[in-house]
């Protein structure tokens, strides 16, 4: 004989009750046929939802297969005989399929990157989560029974995802004072265990701040099968479900929403501060400095997620670091470079890191190649919100031997080419009424460095500056920031070749961070000045030379 389904949602006990009344009316000479007929009807949507909400669901992973049919034919029963388990585990409590691909795509929403459940069972839930989180993500999940620890790892070995989940076990009262005294924070915490203690887990969680501020709590069988509004419902269960709800749809510290999926499932986040609050949360100031600018910390505001950004001599050096940095910060980047197979070398760099990007070849001193670089980003992507113009060269020559070759090259290039950069990307940014310019200048802006003898280079990149403050100033009324960045002597190949030896030794007394300047120091620079956090800053000289400039 079939075991007998017991019903497990609001959805599946109206199926059941919808079956008996549609048998009974069967039964019943007297019965309208038109009753019989609207029985069926309800029975078929009731029945049919579920199913259907499967089969649109996308399907789950192999080993979240293998976890649901393991959880299924496991004698629970035996086990527990053993003295295997302290409880009768029944197999249902499984998190399941709809339910597991709803939390993974919370997860995504929200962009979780460490997660707490409460209420493991065997992981179904966990490894759901898991899947949905980054590579260095984290899922702690507490689980009372170490018999459970022992069913799921087995499997979640055979996933890439498994090595995200710490399993717990113990009381998970125990686990979250262990988590809240070692300082830990988590952007989701997903409660299914131990219906009486929803409440103190609830109030334990975000008194001791194991959520973060702008993180989200989930909250499983929060609709406990319809008995937590069923007048007639005694329920112990349903009777601790319907005080948790209400107690939530009260609290001023959160809001709260209840999903009609599978039993009930409550979204709950902390409510701006704005409300009545207690005692202990008078003395907050609930502003923009407390939650972050339209509720984002800075960090994430430093993203530039959706953006588009070009680097000149993006092929090498200084420029392929400021690629690399603005498309890991998220901006799709167009590397840019005078040889277009080092310009194409770091497009494969960025696509294996999964940055979008594209390679352009053009030599900035031609205003053709300009225009026909800007074209191709904005044929592309449609918009340039960031503006790298890195490219530049430094040619060596006493100031009396200095040719007018070398002056015009040097200028053609580091001070013609920028403005003719700026000029055709501030066309389209002042069009946008948005962008960031960010022009490399050079510490040699600001003093003469010595004893190398580069009088076409200095002057150029004085230039730069003074181009950067320039149009700093006039266009930043239209949306459009111009700053730049002075690197000091930054650390290549080049410095270490057998001619410069002998600078370098004086080079490093000049400074005083006792060493030259990596690619890598310049990075943050960049993405700052591409970010939103640097709007206040125009016409700006962001100089990073380890001190060099003030010895
Ligand atoms: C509803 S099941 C969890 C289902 C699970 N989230 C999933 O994805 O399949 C509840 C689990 O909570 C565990 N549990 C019950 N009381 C607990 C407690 N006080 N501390 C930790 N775990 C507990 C039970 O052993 C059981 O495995």
């Amino acid at each position: 004989m079939a075991p007998v389904k017991v019903p497990d949602t609001p959805v599946e006990v109206m199926v059941d009750l919808l079956t008996k009344a549609k048998d009974m009316a069967a039964s019943c000479s007297s019965a309208p046929e038109e009753l019989s007929a609207h029985l069926q009807k309800a029975l078929d949507i009731a029945s049919g939802l579920d199913k259907y909400l499967e089969e649109m669901t996308t399907r789950e992973s192999e080993p979240l297969r293998e976890l649901y049919e393991k959880t299924m034919s496991h004698d629970w029963n035996g086990v527990h005989k053993e003295g295997k388990t302290l409880f009768q585990l029944p197999k249902e409590c499984i998190t399941g399929h709809v339910e597991g691909q709803t939390l993974k795509m919370l997860i995504h929403m929200s962009r979780a990157k460490r997660v707490l459940e409460i209420g493991m069972f065997t992981g179904y839930g966990a490894l759901s989560m898991a899947e949905g989180l980054p590579d260095d993500g984290l899922l702690v999940a507490c689980e009372l029974e170490p018999y459970l620890k022992e069913f799921a790892q087995p499997v979640f070995d055979k996933s890439p995802h498994g090595k995200k989940i710490v399993v717990k076990t113990g009381s998970a009262m125990d686990t979250l004072k262990e988590l809240a005294a070692a300082g830990e924070q988590f952007d989701m915490v997903f409660i299914d265990a131990d219906k009486n203690n929803y409440i103190n887990y609830y109030n334990f969680i975000l008194e001791h701040n194991l959520l973060r501020l702008q993180g989200v709590m989930c909250v499983d069988n929060s609709l406990f099968k319809g008995k937590v509004f069923l007048k007639d419902s005694t329920d112990p269960n349903g009777s601790s479900l319907r005080e948790f709800n209400r107690f939530v749809s009260e609290d001023p510290r959160v809001e709260q929403v209840i999903l009609p999926l599978r039993d009930g499932i409550s979204l709950i986040r902390r409510a701006p501060l704005a409300r009545p609050s207690p005692p202990a949360q008078r003395t907050i100031s609930d502003d923009d400095v407390f939650r972050g600018v339209g509720g984002i910390s800075i960090l994430d505001r430093m993203r530039l997620d959706g953006k588009v950004a070009y680097v000149t001599g993006g092929g090498q050096g200084i420029g392929r670091a400021f690629a690399h940095a603005l498309g890991e910060a998220g901006a799709k980047v167009a590397v840019v470079d005078l040889d277009p197979a080092r310009a194409e070398a770091v497009e494969r760099e960025l696509s294996v890191k999964g940055i979008t990007s594209i390679s352009v070849s053009a030599d900035i001193s031609k205003p053709e190649d300009v225009q026909r670089m800007i074209d191709a980003v904005v044929s592309k992507w449609g918009a340039i919100h960031i503006a790298c113009n890195n490219a530049g060269i430094n040619l060596n020559s006493a100031s009396e031997d200095t040719t007018l070759e070398e002056w015009d090259r040097t200028f053609d290039v580091n001070l013609r080419g920028t403005f003719m950069c700026c000029q055709a990307a501030g066309r389209v940014m002042l069009k946008q009424r948005y962008g960031k310019i960010i022009n490399t200048a050079s510490m040699a802006s600001l003093i003469v460095p010595h004893p190398q003898k580069q009088l076409s280079y200095n002057t150029s990149k004085a230039g730069v500056v003074k181009l950067t403050q320039t149009l700093g100033t006039e266009w930043i009324d239209r949306g459009v920031r111009v700053n730049c960045i002075s690197p000091g002597i930054v650390d290549t190949p080049l410095i270490h070749s057998e001619d410069l030896k002998p600078l370098l030794q004086r080079w490093l007394s000049d400074i005083p961070a006792g060493r030259l300047a990596q690619v890598t120091d310049l990075q943050a620079a960049v993405v700052y000045l591409a970010s939103d956090t640097s709007d206040y800053m125009t016409g700006h000289n962001l100089v990073i030379e380890g001190g060099q400039s003030l010895w």
